[in-house]
């Protein structure tokens, strides 16, 4: 570690969705990406995921949260078990609160109990020497976007979107160098707000290919009016919690199950396109990662309203589902060899900063 030779790190990420631990494996020197190696997903069950739903707000120093950290500490063994060993790890940990304006974040999961376990060096805690000093603390994957764009020698920019709980979208031109070639931000609720509704409804965890969303009619005045809020406009980088906007099935609780789906739909597809305008310049190309990419409604939806192609970023050659993962282990060897995690345009941190500390075992 510290030296600028590739070593192999497992990144783990346990995003929004609640949905599991992905984990991936990693070639890098923290600059370029050498190789892709195996990767992992161990899903938390419903009862997991109803523990983890349970403390969703809560901050460090609250009562009730031992469980639900011993969850993600035992869940993050099992799926690093499935893999081939490596150097490092990269934990991103479980957020469960974000609240930048006020200078926090809080991301469960204990790194240095991990690194114990695993008995090998851990970079963890990732956003909050970010939101300390002023930063969004989040997107933080910008950064592996960049190396994904050099990895595949683009010589135009492109756009990466990743549809998880949250939507984050990044503009690279991996001509530049990160400090000139990358705008990020959060662009809306995604998965989050309908998941949550089709497990009120339906009592599925999501809706799967976007059936039921494909099967109803928008509420356009539903949309329009959501995307009124003022934080739609607003310049980026910017960030959001999961819950950032409140309850949303409210918004279409008039509304039967499938056209109320194709609303919620429609906002994350909106938001997407609200952000496109934020963008610098168009790009040709617009790449979609996250789980929201096999939800061919959203697909659907957002080739009808983005004014650039959109493509399945397996089709490009990457793996959609690991994108997050990998980038927490690209991230890891960036702080291992002291290299910037953030930057003014991806967080809004005053000047690019190095995230993360390492725990040994
Ligand atoms: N086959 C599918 N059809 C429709 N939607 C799907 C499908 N598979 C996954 N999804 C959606 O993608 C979500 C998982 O996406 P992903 O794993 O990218 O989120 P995450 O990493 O938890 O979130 P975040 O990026 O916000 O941290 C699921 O909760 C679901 O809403
Ligand atoms: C605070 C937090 O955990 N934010 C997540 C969340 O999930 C998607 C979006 O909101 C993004 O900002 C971020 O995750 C990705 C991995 C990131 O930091 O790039």
């Amino acid at each position: 570690m510290g030296s600028n030779k590739p070593i192999w790190v497992t990144g783990f990420m346990s995003g929004t969705s609640l949905d599991g631990v992905d984990a991936a494996c990693l070639l890098t020197d923290g600059v370029d990406i050498s190789k892709f190696g195996p990767s992992a997903y161990r899903p938390y069950s419903a009862a997991e995921r109803q523990l983890l739903q349970s403390v969703l707000g809560r901050w460090p120093g609250e009562p009730g949260l031992e469980p639900a950290a011993g969850l993600i500490l035992r869940a993050h063994l099992e799926a690093w078990a499935q893999l081939p060993a490596a150097e490092l790890i990269g934990f991103h940990g479980q957020t469960l609160s974000h609240d930048p304006q006020n200078l926090r974040t809080h991301q469960l999961g204990s790194g240095a109990e991990l690194a114990r376990q695993a008995g090998v060096a851990v970079a963890w805690d990732f956003r909050s020497e970010d939101v300390a000093r002023g930063g969004q603390g989040a997107p933080l994957a910008p950064i592996f976007h960049w190396a994904l764009a050099r990895y595949k020698q683009m010589q135009e920019p492109v756009a990466i979107v990743n549809l998880g709980g949250v939507g984050n979208l990044t503009w690279v031109d991996a001509r530049l160098p990160p400090e000139q070639g990358l705008l990020a931000f959060d662009t809306g609720p995604a998965n989050a707000p309908l998941n949550d509704f089709m497990l009120k409804t339906t009592g599925q965890p999501y809706d799967a290919g976007g059936t039921l969303a494909a099967s109803g009619r928008i509420d356009r005045k539903i949309v329009a009016s959501f995307l009124q809020q003022p934080y739609f406009s607003r310049p980026a980088p910017k960030s959001l919690d999961r819950d950032s906007f409140g309850d949303m099935a409210r918004l279409v609780a008039q509304l039967d199950p499938a056209d109320a789906a194709a609303t919620l739909t429609a906002i994350c597809v909106a938001a997407v396109a609200a952000g496109v305008v934020l963008m610098p310049a168009p790009p040709k190309q617009v790449w979609i990662s996250g789980g929201g990419r096999k939800n061919s409604e959203v697909m659907r939806q957002l080739a009808g309203n983005l004014p650039m192609e959109v493509f399945d970023i397996d089709d490009i050659g990457f793996d959609g589902d690991m994108l997050e993962a990998q980038a927490f282990a690209y991230l890891a060897a960036r702080v291992a060899r002291g290299l910037p995690t953030s930057f003014p345009a991806t967080t809004a941190t005053k000047a690019p900063l190095c995230g993360g500390k390492i725990s040994l075992p």
